[in-house]
């Protein structure tokens, strides 16, 4: 994986009648991680869903590279894995099929063997077949969290990805964040923890 940065200039969020945050520069690049914290409703979310390129900000400009989020998305979100907080699975649907579905999606040929891998890591072994509804609220994280193991992508953006997830799982994402970072990828993520993986910077909003 070669070096690649992403790199936030002079960013304002208004949010209705709220500015959120003015002027923000950051830059992150291939083996760093950034933690973003704040109180609630100060913005954090708001900042990915744009450092994502799924709003826009009233000013400033995001590079991924040299080139802008806004110029050739399509690229973006191919090296991007973006989980969102409030992101959900298809209820009526079991770990795997929601997987594979995820997976399509995103146009990431994956095997059978890959998803179920994917979903042992997590934990969830004897729980693929289920459908989603019948899952603990921290079993149904770890299914869409076991999607970072199946695409390749360099950038990985995720909303307190730490939420709801037990001891055991918070232990097990630190690692595989860890991995991610020591093989030069890149993360930005929220959560009112505190984290310990090499790497990390904590932006404060
Ligand atoms: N589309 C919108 N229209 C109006 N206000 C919005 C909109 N989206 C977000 N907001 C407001 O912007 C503020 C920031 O929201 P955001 O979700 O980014 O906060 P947060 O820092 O992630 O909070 P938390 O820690 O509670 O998750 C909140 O006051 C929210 O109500």
């Amino acid at each position: 994986m070669h070096s690649l940065s992403l790199s936030v200039r002079s960013l304002t969020c208004v949010r209705g009648e709220r500015t959120l945050f003015t002027n923000l520069d950051l830059q992150v690049t291939s083996g760093e991680w950034l933690h973003i914290r704040g109180e609630n409703g100060i913005g954090k979310t708001s900042l990915l869903r744009i450092l994502a390129g799924l709003s826009k900000p009233a000013t400033g400009e995001i590079l991924w590279g040299n080139q802008s989020i806004f110029e050739d998305p399509s690229q973006y979100h191919r090296d991007l894995l973006f989980l969102g907080h409030r992101d959900s699975l298809k209820e009526d649907l079991t770990a795997f099929e929601n997987l594979s579905i995820a997976t399509a999606l995103d146009g990431v040929a994956v095997s059978d063997k890959e998803i179920l891998q994917s979903l042992h890591r997590f934990g969830l072994r004897g729980r693929e077949e289920l459908p989603v509804n019948c899952l603990s609220a921290g079993q149904k994280r770890r299914v869409l969290l076991a999607r970072l193991l199946l695409r390749k992508a360099k950038l990985w953006i995720l909303d307190e990805p730490f939420n709801a997830l037990d001891v055991n799982a918070v232990e097990m994402l630190s690692k595989l964040i860890a991995e991610h970072i020591a093989n030069d990828g890149i993360a930005i993520l929220t959560s009112h923890q505190t984290i310990s993986i090499a790497g990390g910077r904590v932006v404060q909003l």
